[in-house]
């Protein structure tokens, strides 16, 4: 058991208030540009002219450190030459960012650009890095950074994106890599706050203490600044621009993309957090004691797998002497300092730094839950007292759960709807990834092990399984869809006004019976849903998910309506048939990880035929890719299948992440 909660909700009281706040202007998201000017004066200043930078951001990029400003010296050229220039895989986010160019530059433009070969990565003679530019944000991209155009006079022919501004800010940033028609740059200064976009009282980056303290430097919550409803428009936008560019077919085959649905919880709603630690390099632990075992033979608290930052010794040493050049304090005293005395370097455990290797060390994260902050701090402690005997990089594990419940609900005995919803305070927090997790979805109670997958907002898991719901049985949803997704916050069970919605629906022939939850892991879609259907089943590739998936059915009083198979990724749906599924009088419900579905699988998507397909994705590249590829595929088979609705839900506020529901109906 951990120890109650101790930290006060963060939630910032100004940032609620979102009415007056000016709707998104979005011409201000990628896709339009603003190319305004307002000074006549040289917008590139080198950093030897340079008047000392006020530090208001942290400088994110690895060259803020320092270095020669200006032209390139032979080194550099010889660098550049000798550089890879790998264009990014398709649908990753450096792929999503360079869409983002290409629609603020101008599709023909880059297009020609491209077709000349190597000039598309060549920057114009007048911006180098190390040097810091003036310059007035254009737009937005898709993860919340802003882009400018270069020259700021006259036609734009290269982008610099830089970190925390908005669309209409003048800003100072400085210059630290090229890339594909673009560079990356550290954001120095706010010279003028966009007042169309943002500005007044609510604006974070003005009144640092409206927001996490830690945003300028986190590389998590990119959106923070922007009020909630700006977030909500962007990640609508962002759903737009995602079937824009991958869907691969007509836009007229696509509905109006609807408004994003909101999280009930806006900060401190994250029900697991991994903050991540680097080895202590080996100069450090030369004078300490030697060490006694390595990150991997800590079985409980730490991930047996190496820190995300991948951080071995040698780069550890490299990631610390980074810091201490970027003026973080990782180490203090320089090789041999004899006025600093001797060096030392401390243990950060936190999360990446925007833009820079290495990890940043966090004490609290507002966006968790309360219980998970108040662990934080012994977890911290255990570390730091360690510290010395890791060898590696690890990752922490911190995940909120109800208290087991005593007894164990079972088939025999199964979990009691009425059982009252425990309070926040009553929860504890699990470190060990193996243990089991207890979470309440409405009615239903579910469990699965610590390090296995769980949707990390509890708070938007009613109204998202409600939103599917109502997605296949629409003529219950006439009126009522958008309201009841959103405030539907105490139970997922049977409509108390047609307890029993199958035999109510009767005859109708395109009403489906039975539900396949395909990628099912621990059964979050299948449970939920059941009170709905004759029969449901969950398919999964892991077998652990479909034990899990199991016992959640068991211990909610499904065992006998629910069949849970774990298939082989070539035949997914074999166990079906036997099992009394067909699709015509199925619907099924697609959640895949980041990179959707493969053709194996949609083809044998596509073979069952199922009445409705509900695609509820973390990654709205991949879906709009799928769904393209799903509706090509049928059409080609002469088969119809229509695209009813899009919609983001917005599981992780104050970040630029947006979970993607499409339905697809059989014509
Ligand atoms: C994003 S999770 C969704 C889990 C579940 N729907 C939920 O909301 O809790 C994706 C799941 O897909 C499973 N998976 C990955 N590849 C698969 C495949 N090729 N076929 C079936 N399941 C797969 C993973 O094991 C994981 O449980």
């Amino acid at each position: 058991m951990s120890s109650p909660p101790s930290l006060p909700p963060s939630p910032p009281p100004k940032r609620l208030k979102t009415q007056a706040e000016p709707e998104l202007p979005v011409e201000a998201v990628v896709g339009t540009q603003i190319h305004s000017q307002t000074s006549a004066e040289p917008l590139v200043q080198t950093a030897l002219e340079e008047a000392p930078v006020k530090a208001l951001f942290v400088p994110t990029g690895p060259s803020s450190a320092g270095g020669p400003a200006g032209p390139s010296n032979s080194k550099q050229k010889a660098r550049k030459r000798k550089q890879k220039r790998p264009v990014p895989e398709v649908y990753s986010p450096a792929d999503v960012l360079f869409h983002d160019i290409k629609d603020f530059l101008g599709k023909e433009y880059v297009e020609d650009t491209l077709s000349q070969g190597d000039s598309a990565w060549e920057a114009p003679e007048d911006l180098h890095t190390q040097s810091v530019v003036e310059l007035r944000v254009g737009a937005f991209t898709v993860s919340g950074e802003s882009i400018s155009a270069w020259p700021q006079n006259g036609t734009p022919k290269w982008a610099i994106i830089a970190p925390f501004a908005h669309p209409g800010d003048l800003i100072r940033a400085k210059i630290y890599r090229h890339d594909r028609l673009h560079s990356v740059a550290d954001l120095v200064e706010i010279v003028e706050y966009s007042e169309t976009y943002r500005g007044g009282e609510g604006d974070r980056r003005k009144y640092p203490e409206n927001g996490c303290k830690y945003f300028g430097e986190c590389g998590g919550c990119q959106l923070q600044p922007l009020p909630y409803q700006l977030q909500l428009a962007h990640k609508k936008r962002t759903v737009q621009l995602a079937y824009q560019r991958y869907f691969s077919l007509d836009s007229s085959l696509l509905p109006e993309v609807k408004e994003t649905i909101p999280s009930p919880k806006q900060w401190g709603y994250r029900t697991k957090i991994t903050p991540h630690f680097d080895a202590p390099p080996k100069w450090s632990r030369a004078k300490a004691v030697p060490p006694t075992h390595k990150a991997k033979t800590n079985g409980t608290a730490v991930d047996e797998e190496a820190s995300a930052n991948g951080a071995g010794d040698g780069q550890s040493e490299e990631t610390a002497m980074n810091a201490v050049e970027g003026g973080a304090g990782a180490v203090i005293g320089g090789k041999g300092a004899s006025e600093a005395g001797p060096r030392k370097w401390e243990c950060r455990i936190g999360f990446e730094r925007k833009g820079r290797p290495g990890v940043m060390d966090i004490e609290e994260c507002p966006i968790a839950t309360p219980v998970l902050n108040a662990k934080l701090a012994p977890e911290r402690a255990r570390i730091n007292d360690t510290i010395m005997s890791f060898t590696k990089g690890a990752t922490l594990l911190l995940r909120d759960s109800l208290p087991a419940p005593e007894p164990l609900p079972s088939s025999d005995s199964p979990f009691d709807p009425s059982t009252p919803v425990l309070p926040e305070d009553q929860h504890v927090a699990i470190t060990n990834h193996k243990l089991p997790v207890y979470e309440r979805v409405g009615s239903f109670l579910f469990s699965f092990a610590a390090g296995s997958f769980f949707q990390n907002n509890n708070s938007i898991l009613i109204p998202l399984t409600e939103y599917v719901r109502e997605a296949i049985f629409p003529s219950s949803t006439n009126t009522t869809s958008m309201t009841s997704a959103t405030s539907s916050v105490d139970s997922t069970g049977p409509d108390p006004a047609n307890p029993n919605p199958v035999q109510a629906a009767g005859s109708s022939p395109t009403r489906p019976t039975h539900l396949v939850d395909a990628y099912c892991g621990s059964g979050l879609f299948g449970i939920t849903l059941s009170p709905h259907f004759e029969r449901v089943a969950g398919v999964e590739i892991s077998q652990d998910s479909i034990t899990a998936a199991k016992k959640n059915a068991e211990m909610n009083g499904l065992g006998e309506k629910t069949e849970w198979l774990c298939g082989k990724a070539e035949d997914i749906f074999g166990g079906l048939p036997e099992k009394g599924f067909e699709g015509s009088k199925s619907c099924v419900v697609v959640d895949p990880p980041r990179k959707g579905c493969d053709e194996p699988f949609l083809k044998q998507l596509l073979d069952f035929k199922p009445i409705t397909v509900v695609y509820v994705s973390c990654n709205v590249h991949t879906q709009a890719r799928d769904v393209g590829w799903f509706l090509r595929e049928a059409e080609a088979r002469g088969v119809k299948y229509v695209v009813e609705s899009l919609r983001g839900f917005d599981l992780f506020p104050q970040t630029a992440h947006v979970e993607s529901v499409a339905v697809l109906r059989l014509r």
